[in-house]
């Protein structure tokens, strides 16, 4: 294996990420982790990424194994300690090569890390930490969920059940579609919740985002527990975590319940052994897991989507005909967007329902209706992404898909700005 210590930036993850498609397993850690772990960790080589100014350990030095250095200010590091350095403003094809180099010549590591493999070993391993026992899983139809849970399904068959919420914030055919995917395709123990008034009631005269987030997040867990409280003998909880959740939380060995920024998290004081299959992954090799397993190539790639859902695309107040604007123009976007084959590019493409409501006319009569919002974003990883250049016959369909079809909307207007200073949701 190989170490990559961070001195800071986002450089290590794009690091991490080349090491492990060139087949070779990695771990990212804090400069400042401990010798013992490192020693621990037994790695064939390290890399430094970041703004390496920062005192290291010289004893690492002494392990005898090739150590190099990422970024333009690590030449500082270069002169204390007679490494090698690289000057990379960003990580591009030069830096993948600079790291094979470094795997394959200097530390002479084989490439072995393989998703085939991954996946006979996950099993192997899930049937061993679970055995006969039982298993649930909230499973929200996004990847992360999905992969987890086809991943332990395989393992443990009936002993897993899976707990899928209607909020009431899913999109349109969310519902029917995951539904039927897991239960017919997979034939997995599924149980569907409709909890959709309950959300809505609480969420009733509610305009505050992160008000609205935190009681979507605590009806969720609500809802899980109640669920979860009908079922006997569970000992295990499957969780979606993946590589870049357990960086972010310290990179800790430690078992850590995920928390979800999103859906407010599932409670903490749960009596459950966590399960989390994909906790070594990054999202890259998450989909490849689940192609493997034969998710379809379009629940595989599919775009992130926040877990309050629409409850954070329709601005201000929540309310069942708000909901459906926004779901039946997203609807339309998504299918604009796809008939153009754009949705391999773009990143996220959404509709919003901003709290505007302005003046039109149809058929020589005034109007006074809302107007949608149209966000459509590049991005790699999420942390900041450039608006996408839909061309404008596309987006002119789509606007007049959306004022012919959704009721009740007189205007469209596209999002022009990019993260930052934006944030890719609005909410
Ligand atoms: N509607 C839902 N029904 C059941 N579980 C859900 C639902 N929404 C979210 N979850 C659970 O909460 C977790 C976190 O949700 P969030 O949307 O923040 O996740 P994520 O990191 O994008 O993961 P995923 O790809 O699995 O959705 C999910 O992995 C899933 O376990």
């Amino acid at each position: 294996m190989i170490l990559i210590l961070d001195f800071g930036g986002k450089c290590s993850r794009i690091a991490g990420r080349i090491v492990r498609e060139s087949k070779v397993y990695c771990e990212i850690y804090p400069y400042d982790i401990s010798m013992e772990k490192i020693k621990e960790k037994n790695p064939q080589g390290i890399i430094f990424t970041g703004n390496a100014k920062e005192e290291v350990n010289k004893e690492i030095f002494n392990l005898g194994i090739g150590i190099i250095g990422l970024d333009s200010e690590n030449n500082l590091l270069s002169e204390k300690y007679n490494i090698k350095t690289y000057e990379n403003e960003s990580y591009n094809d030069d830096t993948k090569k600079i790291i094979k180099d470094f795997l394959f010549e200097e530390c002479k590591v084989k490439p072995y890390w393989d998703m085939k493999d991954f996946v006979d070993k996950s099993i192997k391993g899930i049937k061993e930490q679970i055995g006969n026992g039982k298993a649930i899983c909230a499973l929200s139809g996004g990847v992360d969920s999905s992969v987890a849970a086809v991943l332990v399904h395989e393992a443990i068959g009936d002993n897993l059940t899976c707990v899928f919420v209607d909020h009431g914030l899913l999109r349109k055919n969310e519902f029917e579609e995951v539904e039927s995917f897991f239960r017919e395709k997979y034939n997995m123990n599924l149980i569907t919740v409709d909890a959709k008034d309950r959300f809505l009631n609480k969420l009733k005269g509610v305009t505050d985002p992160e008000k609205k987030r935190k009681i979507i997040g605590e009806e969720f867990i609500r809802v899980f527990e109640e669920e979860q409280s009908k079922l006997n003998d569970i000992d295990y909880l499957v969780q979606g975590t993946i590589y870049p959740d357990v960086i972010e939380s310290g990179g800790d060995e430690n078992a850590v319940v995920k928390s979800h920024h999103n859906v407010g998290g599932l409670p903490e004081d749960v009596n459950f052994e966590l399960v989390e299959p994909l906790r070594q992954l990054f999202k890259d090799e998450v989909r490849e897991v689940g192609t493997i397993l034969g998710i379809p190539e379009e629940a595989v790639n599919r775009q992130p989507f926040p877990g309050p859902g629409l409850g954070v695309r329709v601005l201000g107040e929540i309310t069942e005909e708000k909901l459906e604007i926004v779901r039946e123009a997203d609807y339309v976007f998504r299918d604009e967007i796809k008939k153009a084959g754009l949705h391999k590019e773009i990143w996220q493409y959404f509709a919003i329902l901003p709290n505007i409501k302005s003046v039109g006319v149809y058929e020589g009569k005034r109007t006074y209706n809302y107007t949608i919002g149209l966000r459509a974003v590049y991005s790699i990883d999420g942390m900041t992404a450039q608006w996408a250049k839909i061309p404008l016959e596309v987006l002119e369909k789509i606007s007049n898909r959306i004022v012919n079809e959704v009721d009740h909307v007189n205007r469209v207007v596209y999002d022009i700005t990019s993260k930052p200073p934006s944030t890719i949701e609005w909410e």
